[in-house]
């Protein structure tokens, strides 16, 4: 059963003597997106990461439906990892450019030893045409990447997805047809969503509550 993706009094950074958030709670509920804003550097990729158990906090604890969180990255069991999909600002850093966007997409599948034929299926929700599929990212725009980068994230049916920054390379008409590929996925699977940006008016429209990552408020003193 779907309980919620939750941060309880996380500290996490990338030295343990200036972490970069303390004490820091945060849950995604089911069916529901919430929003994460807050200024540059204060630490909401970070949070991202410890959510979708890329990256292990110094403390506090991260629930995945109720079961505690022990191990991260690679040593996460698959049942856990697979549970949850991200999306990053800038898909080109996250698609191997040697890649045909089909690969990348049946990537997730091929790893989990899933049936691959689901992508032309994954490709349509996203709106790519079969065309486009056969491109590398060199020969696709930005838009059209992250569109596949998106695919990708959904190809396992993860019950919780990240959007770290995921617009910030796009125009507004690409924007609004991700969100609306992903509040359609949430409607259909009840997924909850995070949706991280700097575009307060964005996660205004998006998200169903909107929480601000403070630097000064996560830091002690
Ligand atoms: N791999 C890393 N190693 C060391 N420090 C890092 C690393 N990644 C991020 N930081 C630092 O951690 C702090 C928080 O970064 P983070 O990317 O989480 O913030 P953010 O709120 O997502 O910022 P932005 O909105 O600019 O993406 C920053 O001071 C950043 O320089």
């Amino acid at each position: 059963m779907l309980t919620g993706l939750r941060a309880d009094a996380i500290t996490a950074g990338y030295h343990p003597r200036h972490p970069v958030v303390t004490d820091y709670s945060l849950t995604v509920h089911p069916g529901q997106t919430a929003g994460l804003a807050g200024p540059s550097g204060s630490g909401k990729s970070t949070v991202a990461r410890v959510l979708a158990l890329l990256h292990k906090p110094f403390a506090g604890t991260v629930h995945l439906d109720d079961v505690p969180v022990t191990r991260y990255r690679g040593r996460a069991p698959r049942e856990q990892r697979t549970r949850i999909g991200i999306l990053f600002q800038q898909p080109r850093l996250s698609v191997d450019p040697r890649m045909t966007l089909r690969t990348a997409i049946a990537e997730p599948l091929r790893a989990n030893g899933r049936p691959v034929d689901r992508v032309d299926e994954l490709a349509d929700l996203v709106m790519l045409t079969p065309e486009l599929l056969g491109r590398r990212p060199h020969e696709v725009s930005d838009g059209q990447l992250q569109r596949a980068c998106l695919a990708r994230a959904l190809a396992l049916r993860p019950a919780y997805l990240i959007c770290d920054e995921m617009t910030t390379m796009l125009d507004a008409s690409t924007t609004a047809a991700l969100v609306a590929v992903i509040r359609d996925y949430q409607r259909r699977t009840g997924a909850g969503v995070l949706a991280i940006s700097h575009d307060t008016a964005l996660l205004d429209r998006w998200a169903d509550r909107v929480v601000r990552l403070d630097h000064r408020a996560t830091r002690p003193g």
